[in-house]
């Protein structure tokens, strides 16, 4: 049985700013989730909270009914894997960094470690400050694949990889979740090479959860509308518009929200095109400042 993840009112300061503010969620467990963000919204700082690397100001994370911090039965459920720090840097041997894993992680499997560390192309025998950072991302998934941990989380730790090396990660990510399901926790900026792993989609915007959804539900509610400006500007009117583009005396106007039938028959009478709208896009508009479109 995979936790689920409850967090409830969670708050985070660094001293006297607030990051997070009272998030509250539940992640059912057996799940991927894309948490994503713009910089700075406070992604890295949720991650690191819920892997118990850092005591809550208020509030609380539970992991299968039991708190998380200081609490070494659980945390050794969670494997959180970060560009930096910790595990991906250091003068150990790659070698040494894997027993240390092995030694950590209840389902480690040290076959699948050694087929990983072949695919993404590391030298068991060298110290990890010697490897590229491409590789220093690869070992990363390798830690993270092979943990098989419960509840993985990868905190944008594939930025080195090259573009045919993350996709053999997602790739392998994927399979190996069918394999072994587990809950994983993605936080990337690379939305639209990624959002197809998402079932799931968590996006933070200056420390509050402004989203949380399955993909295809919040793919739904974004909505483009194009045709002439005027008749454009009637249509949206009254609606949540996210976003608006110009070419000429034609417009396209992101809508966020679910359309009516008597809104698809209107927008066919006036000859105005409905499309789609990508996750990326839409992350970029719901979180855009007030004021800043174009
Ligand atoms: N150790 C720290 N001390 C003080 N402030 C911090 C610390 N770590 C992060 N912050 C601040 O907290 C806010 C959230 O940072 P965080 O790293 O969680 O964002 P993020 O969404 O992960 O960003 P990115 O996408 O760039 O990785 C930022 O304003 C950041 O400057």
């Amino acid at each position: 049985m995979i936790p689920d993840i409850e967090v409830d009112r969670l708050r985070l300061d660094y001293g006297r700013s607030t990051v997070l503010h009272d998030l509250k969620f539940t992640l059912p467990g057996g799940r991927i989730y894309g948490l994503l963000g713009r910089t700075g919204a406070g992604k890295s700082s949720l991650l690191s909270l819920l892997a118990a690397f850092r005591r809550p100001t208020a509030g609380t994370v539970h992991i299968g009914g039991r708190p998380v911090f200081e609490n070494r039965a659980v945390t050794r459920q969670v494997c959180l894997i970060r560009e930096k720090a910790d595990t991906v840097e250091g003068s150990d041997r790659v070698a040494s960094a894997l027993r240390f894993a092995a030694a950590l992680r209840p389902h480690w499997d040290d076959d699948y470690a050694r087929r990983l560390l072949r695919m993404f192309d590391v030298d068991p025998d060298k110290r990890i400050e010697q490897l590229a950072r491409g590789q220093r991302a690869g070992l990363g998934a390798v830690l993270g694949l092979a943990s098989r941990a419960p509840i993985t989380i990868f905190d944008e730790s594939y930025l080195g990889m090259d573009a045919a090396t993350r996709m053999r990660f997602y790739d392998e990510l994927l399979d190996d979740f069918m394999a072994n399901p587990r809950t994983i926790i993605v936080s990337t900026h690379l939305i639209e090479e990624m959002s197809s792993l998402f079932e799931e989609v968590l996006i933070i915007d200056e420390g509050e959860l402004i989203v949380h959804d399955e993909t295809d539900g919040l793919l739904s509610r974004g909505t483009s509308v194009t045709g002439p400006e005027d008749v454009v500007d009637a249509f949206v009117d009254g609606m949540s518009v996210i976003g608006e583009k110009r070419l000429g005396r034609t417009k396209s106007a992101m809508i966020y929200g679910t359309l009516t039938e008597a809104d698809l028959e209107k927008a066919s009478a006036a000859g105005i095109e409905l499309g789609p709208i990508g996750l990326q896009e839409l992350v970029v508009h719901l979180t855009q400042r007030p004021g800043s479109f174009e």
